[in-house]
This record gives structure tokens, sequence and C-alpha cells, in this order.
């Protein structure tokens, strides 16, 4: 942006100076449309300088001290120059309206983007945000600055989700630092209640030790606040969110915690948020990392030069691996005859999610006009979704599980499906029927009841999968003949103030009413007396085997899934269904395969969640850590759907 410079270019003050930013930005230069952010000592806004999207920042000034800060955060801002800081393109410099004009980030901050937008970045993107954040810190550092606010709500994201350091609103020369004094805490804000007590609780986490003993800060400080932000992308947890019950709550940010028993946690205790675990597939090369720069003494933290260097080459071998999978895929792709080393890959290489999305052509949305809506009652319950889930593989190194989340069925905001499969001896059934599934369901609901439609589907899914099985082993070496996958399948729509619930296997899905869980399904399992006549009926075999009874010369613990060809028809794919009306008094489902509920009560669930934010994703991904800490070694997912609204401020912020 080639801007006009007035010269002197120079302030009132005589303190800020550029050769290549103006510092006086003539009115008509620019427009502001709307504020994107109000902060405590700023409101940010939208705006337009000579016909480029930009960020404007203009300072909340009250006192003189204010316009003080102002000065020092131009000042900094004209001596910087690297791409992992947010760019100064102007600045309006004198009375009455003290602003900075910022380049636009598209992609808003980074903890918007995790918490808001719940997205989770690849351990590569993780990794390249690390990299670049680390080299704008080393380039500060060099200067001889020390930011001071290191956070995600202080990491603006392009287009390209490159990260860019922003808020110099407490950056300081090293050599100006003398002590953390009360001045920089009186002008985070004025102690108005609730406001005051979430901004410090927001900037408080990311702050070391020696800082919240107000002691000095140095660069070993933003190296502290740089870590807990890493692990907070990586883990997608806001930090001390999940706390164990050993220290008191479960959430800083219900506020149970009180800053003061935080601080003395962190300080004395050594507590830190929970490490991002290597089952995510994080490099254990950047665990210890961050483990390192949140060390408690700041002298133990390496500094930046020393960490641009290690996360260079944790990045440089993560994308060597990427590459390495990713030959090994073509070399496959390439060779025409599959033998034995490759049958494993070959397994894995079937997409078998797209043969079971592609296996009925779906109805256009337009067309799939459903009647379950049709039977309208004026004065029903109607309940407020909001819906989130979450995966893990647990202990195991294959994730077999799959499953999906179909809020408004064919644009009808009344009607949503959630499933879950869990897939044995391979994935692909559970692949292939999370692919199926909904195409089958779409086509049933202008035909059908609800649970019919589920039945049906069910049914449909297990015969196609079954027969795509057979024409992939007619296909000469394709798929080994005594290879049986199957998965477990629970689905559950709900259509207006009605719950339906269809169960093959033992997934499970309960509901919370009135604080206290009611089970939506039964397991299909070959301890159950009643399953295990019903298998000897259909010509099945059970016997009890090592440790309990099991179906068939394949010891399937399971009584219905789908696939398990080589068990049928006594492994039925025919669901259980139940279904029941929601009233005010419901509040939550959640559903899950059985790794959650082999190690979870029903009871622990409702407990948990009521001690955890009230976010769907959160919730669920609680659930899944918990099975994971007590032992599950099984793969685990969840998905909780919230029946009644949940204020905003029992969610994140
Ligand atoms: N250049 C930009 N492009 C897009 N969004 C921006 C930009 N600059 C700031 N924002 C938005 O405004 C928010 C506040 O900006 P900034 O942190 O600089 O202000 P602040 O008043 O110092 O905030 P705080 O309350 O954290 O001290 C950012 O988190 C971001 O969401
Ligand atoms: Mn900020
Ligand atoms: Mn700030």
């Amino acid at each position: 942006m080639d801007l006009e410079i007035v010269e002197p270019n120079i302030c009132i003050r005589g303190c800020c100076s550029s050769k290549k930013i103006p510092i006086y930005l003539p009115p008509p230069s620019y427009s502001l449309s709307h504020p994107i952010a109000r902060g405590a000592e700023s409101v940010v806004y939208e705006a337009i300088l000579d016909g480029k999207k930009v960020a404007v920042k203009k300072p909340i000034l009250s006192t003189s001290e204010d316009i003080d800060k102002f000065h020092k955060e131009l000042q900094l801002l004209c001596t910087l120059d690297h791409q992992g800081i947010a760019k100064l393109v102007g600045a309006h410099a004198k009375p009455p309206n003290y602003m900075l004009f910022f380049e636009f980030y598209e992609s808003g901050n980074l903890a918007g983007k995790l918490h808001v937008d719940e997205w989770s970045p690849s351990i590569r993107q993780a990794l390249e945000i690390a990299a670049h954040l680390a080299k704008a810190l080393q380039y500060l550092h060099s200067l001889g600055i020390v930011h001071r606010d290191v956070k995600p709500a202080n990491i603006l994201l392009d287009r390209q989700l490159q990260p860019h350091l922003a808020d110099f609103g407490l950056a300081e020369y090293k050599k100006n630092v003398k002590l953390v004094s009360t001045e920089n805490w009186k002008s985070i804000g004025k102690p108005t209640g609730g406001f005051h007590k979430r901004n410090m609780v927001g900037t408080l986490i990311y702050m070391a030790p020696e800082v919240l003993r107000k002691e000095i800060h140095t660069e070993k400080s933003d190296v502290y606040s740089f870590a807990i932000t890493v692990n907070e992308l990586l883990t997608g947890v806001v930090p001390y969110t999940d706390l164990r019950a050993e220290i008191q709550a479960h959430t800083v940010l219900e506020m149970n915690y009180t800053e003061q028993q935080l601080t003395a946690a962190i300080v004395s205790e050594g507590l830190r948020p929970v490490l991002a675990d290597l089952q995510s597939g994080a490099p254990a090369s950047l665990v210890s990392l961050i483990e390192e720069c949140w060390d408690k003494d700041p002298q133990n933290r390496p500094c930046f030069d020393d960490i641009v260097v290690e996360l260079d080459s944790i990045l440089e071998h993560e994308i060597g691996r990427n590459c390495m999978e990713k030959a090994l895929e073509e070399s496959f792709i390439s060779s025409n005859g599959v033998d034995a080393a490759n049958f494993l890959s070959y397994q894995e290489n079937v997409s078998w999610f797209s043969l079971g999305k592609d296996f009925l052509k779906r109805v256009p949305t337009a067309l799939a006009a459903s009647t379950w809506l049709d039977s309208s009652d004026d004065h029903v319950y109607s309940p407020v979704l909001s819906w989130g889930s979450f995966a893990s593989c647990g202990r195991r190194e294959t994730m077999e599980d799959r499953h999906f989340l179909m809020p408004q069925l064919c644009d009808e905001k009344d009607i949503h499906i959630f499933a879950i499969f869990d897939g044995h001896r391979g994935s692909a059934a559970a692949e292939f029927s999370s692919g199926a599934l909904p195409g089958f369901l779409q086509n049933l609901c202008s035909v059908c009841s609800p649970s019919d439609a589920l039945f049906e589907a069910f049914i449909k899914t297990d015969v196609a999968f079954r027969t795509q099985l057979d024409s992939c082993r007619k296909r000469k070496g394709a798929v080994q003949k005594d290879w049986h996958p199957g998965c477990t399948a629970i689905a559950a729509i709900i259509v207006r103030n009605k719950i339906i619930v269809a169960n093959a296997g033992d997934c499970r899905t309960i509901l919370c009413r009135s604080g206290k869980p009611y089970a939506l399904s039964r397991d299909h399992v070959a301890s159950c007396l009643e399953e295990r006549e019903r298998i000897i009926r259909a010509g099945g075999l059970v016997k009890w085997q090592v440790d309990t009874w099991r179906v068939g010369d394949a010891a399937l613990q399971v009584t219905r899934s789908i696939g398990d060809d080589d068990l049928k028809p006594a492994v039925t794919a025919e669901p259980e269904i139940n279904s029941t009306t929601l009233s005010a008094k419901d509040e939550y489902i959640v559903m899950a395969s059985d790794g959650l509920w082999d190690v979870v009560s029903e009871t622990d669930v409702v407990n948990i969640i009521r001690d955890t934010v009230k976010e769907p994703g959160m919730c669920s991904k609680r659930l899944a850590t918990e099975a994971v800490e007590r032992g599950s070694k099984d793969n685990i997912t969840v998905i909780v759907v919230f029946l009644c609204p949940v204020s905003t401020a029992e969610r994140i912020y």
C-alpha cells in the first residue's frame, strides 16, 4: 500500500516517526464502517483506506496516561517490519482522533478460530503456526522488545491461516522493563465486576509464574506464554478448563476457581494446562519442547533462537513423514498386482466412505420433501438444539469408529440426524455405513415414518455393504476371501419434539431428563440372555470363550451389526428402535461407542457434563478424555446434543 506521506512525518511529541508509514492520514482517505471488537482499552473497526479494507484500532482515551500509551504503541509499531507481525499501514496521531491502521486479517484471531469456529488444525498446520510465531518473537527479542501479552486473542490469522502477532499495547523495550508494576494491572481494566474478572482470567492463564508473582517480565516470560498458546492450539482446550477433580473445580471459566486460587496453583504448585497428548498425533519432541518452555524457572526455558531451530526441525520431520505416507500410497496405486504385503494398505486405501456415499444417487435436496413434519400440531414443545462431537482412537493404533452429524436434513430446520458406527475387523463397514446411511434415510423420509425409515435404512446399508464387499472380492485378489469386516451402529432422528433411536450393537444413547440419565437403547451383546437365545434360534453359535459369551468362530461379542457376512443372518442388522417425546425437562442426549460406556457409567456421564462448560463439543471431548484416562482400551466417539438453549455465559466466555 503506497500512501502519500506528508512531511514532516513525525508525531507532535517527536517520539514517533517513520519513512514508510504515514502518521497523519488525512480524514478523506479513510472511512470507518463498523466495530469488529471492543477491548478494555480500544475499539477495533473494519474500515476502508484508499479503497482497501483495513482494521482501525481506536484507543479509549480517558487519561493522559492513555495518550502516552498510544504514542508508545505507535512508536514501537513504526520500528517493526516482519511478516509474522500485524502490519501497521498508517496512523492518525493527533487530536481529536487517535487511530492505528492495520492490514486486515480475514480469519480473525486465533482464540475465536479455535473456540468459536471450533477449528481443529492438523499437526502440520499447528506446527506451521507455532514456527511462524516463534520467528516473529525471535525478531522482536532481537530488537530488545518484549511483547508481554502473547495469547491466542492477540494472534491474527490471514486468509491462508498464517499468524500475525498483534496488540503491542503492553510491549516494552527490555531495558525499560523494571518491575511489572501495578501500572500494567491498572491499565488492564477498571474493576467493574464481571468484565474485570473475565478479562483478568482471560489474561492471567497465559502469564508466567514470575509475572504472576509481580517480579520482572523478561523475554522468557514471552516464551512461557508462547508455550501455553501452542498447547492450546494442539489441544483445542482453553487452558485449565478441564482440570481434574482434585483441584476443586473443573473450570476456571465457570468461576468456581478464583483468580487467587488459580494464581497460587500456577505459582506454587506448578499447575499447568493439560498437555497435548501423543495419541492425538503431536510429535513427542514438540510436547517436550512445550514442557521446557513453560518451566517454572525462566532460566530453564529455551530462547526463541533455539525454539525456532527446534520447531523447524520438527516441522521438516513431519513434512518428511507426510511425504513418505503419500509416496507409499502412490506406489501402491501404480502397482497392479496386489500382494500379501500390500493387503493391509489396500484395505485402507479403498475409500469405503465414497463407495457408501455413491451407492445410491441421493435425491436432490429440493425434491426430498419429507413427510415427517406433516402431522403438524401447533402447540407441541419444540426443543432448541446445539450439537458437537469428539472422536479419539484412544490407546489403539487405528481408528475404526466413524460418525456423522446431519442437522437440518433436507434443509428442514426441525429434522436432525446423528449417528455413530463402531467398526471391527477393520474400519471398512463403519466407513461405508457412514457414507451410505444418510442417503438411504433421505430417500425414505418422503415415504415412511422416521422409525420405519431407520429400520429400512439399517437393513439396506447392511445389504449394500455386503454386496459391495462381494464385488470387491470378485475383482481378483482385491480383497481377501476371509475378511469379514463389520460395525455396530446407532442413529438418532430428532423431529421437532420426538426423538427416535435405532440401535444395532453396543453403542449407546442416553437422555438426561430432570438431571437423571435414561437409556434410549439397549446393548446387543452375547452376555444378554435374550440376545443369546435369538442367535441360537437364528441358527448361530454362542460359546463361552475366554471371559465372556461370544458368537461364532469370529468370537464376536456383539450380536447385531452391519457387515460380518460370515455371521449372517444370526448377527442381524435389524435395529431395535426406541422413541420418546421431549419436553422442557429434557436437557441433552449423549451418544457414544462402547469405548466410553466400558469405563464411564451413565451417572458419571451426567455428573461430568454438570461440571463442564456447557458447549457440546467441549462436553464430548471431556467425556472422551475421561474415558482414556480411566484406561479405556478402545476407540471412543461421543456426540452430545443439547436440547435446550444454554446461556452463552455458561459456554465459553
Ligand atoms: N488487523 C486486524 N485484522 C482483523 N482483526 C483485527 C485486527 N486487529 C485487531 N483485530 C481484532 O480486534 C481484536 C482486538 O485487537 P487488539 O488486541 O489489538 O486490541 P486491544 O484493545 O488491545 O485488545 P485487548 O482487550 O486484548 O487488550 C483482535 O483480537 C481481533 O479480533
Ligand atoms: Mn488484544
Ligand atoms: Mn491489548
